[in-house]
């Protein structure tokens, strides 16, 4: 008999989803050495992530593990991700928030470093912005902020909490370490996530052109 708080089968699903599109990030070399982390809402007190130090690239179904909304591991001896509770704030902050992916691909962490300064990256007028639910022209802005790198997960969420608080915004950078994007559900967050890359990869190649 199944007594688990989640439905197993859903477990299931989610790791494939997961899986697959973990491993085109990993193919694009987003994922350097174990780097990176990724999660789908499982229900409404369950988060289905990855288990922490894995390779990526090479996840299988016992890679992902279920952490309830406090990022506490649920029926599992696995640990989970150590940037849990970057995902969870998320889901327990936004119920429509259905996916969280994190990655540290090669633009992500030279834009992070490049812009730390400022605190944001001023991405505008490009027609990729629509990408972005809620955009509908390329006549509008976003900031995509970039923290300070912390290896306190508690100091990184308070961050991320304190932003939230004044705005709305699909995913953050952080300084030296890489991007966090979401969405409702994993097409939305990958869309937000490759939007995203894109976009800095156009920003840090303007920048070598205006040297
Ligand atoms: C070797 S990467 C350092 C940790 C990190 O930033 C990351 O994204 C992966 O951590 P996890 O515990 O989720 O494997
Ligand atoms: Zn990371």
């Amino acid at each position: 008999m199944d007594t688990l708080p989640y439905d197993s089968r859903q477990l299931k699903h989610c790791a494939g989803d997961i899986i697959r599109n973990v491993r085109e990030l990993a193919a694009a070399g987003w994922t350097p050495a174990t780097s990176s982390n990724f999660s789908l809402r499982l229900d409404d007190r369950h988060v289905a992530i990855t288990v922490s130090g894995r390779d990526k690239g090479r996840l299988v179904e016992d890679d992902i593990m279920v952490v309830d909304l406090q990022g506490q591991p649920v029926a599992t001896s696995h640990r989970p991700s150590a940037e849990t509770l970057l995902h969870t704030q998320l889901y327990a902050r936004f119920a429509e928030v259905g996916c969280v992916l994190h990655t540290h691909s090669l633009n992500q962490t030279v834009a992070s470093r490049l812009f730390a300064g400022a605190g944001h990256v001023h991405l505008e007028g490009y027609e990729l912005l629509k990408a972005f639910t809620g955009n509908s022209t390329h006549e509008t802005a976003i900031e995509l902020p970039v923290l300070p790198n912390s290896q306190d997960m508690h100091t990184l969420a308070a961050q991320v909490d304190a932003l939230l608080d004044q705005r709305c915004m699909w995913g953050y950078l952080i300084d030296g370490h890489g991007l966090y994007a979401w969405g409702r559900d994993m097409a939305e967050a990958r869309r937000h996530l490759d939007a995203f890359e894109f976009l800095l990869g156009c920003e840090l190649e303007l920048r070598k052109l205006q040297r």
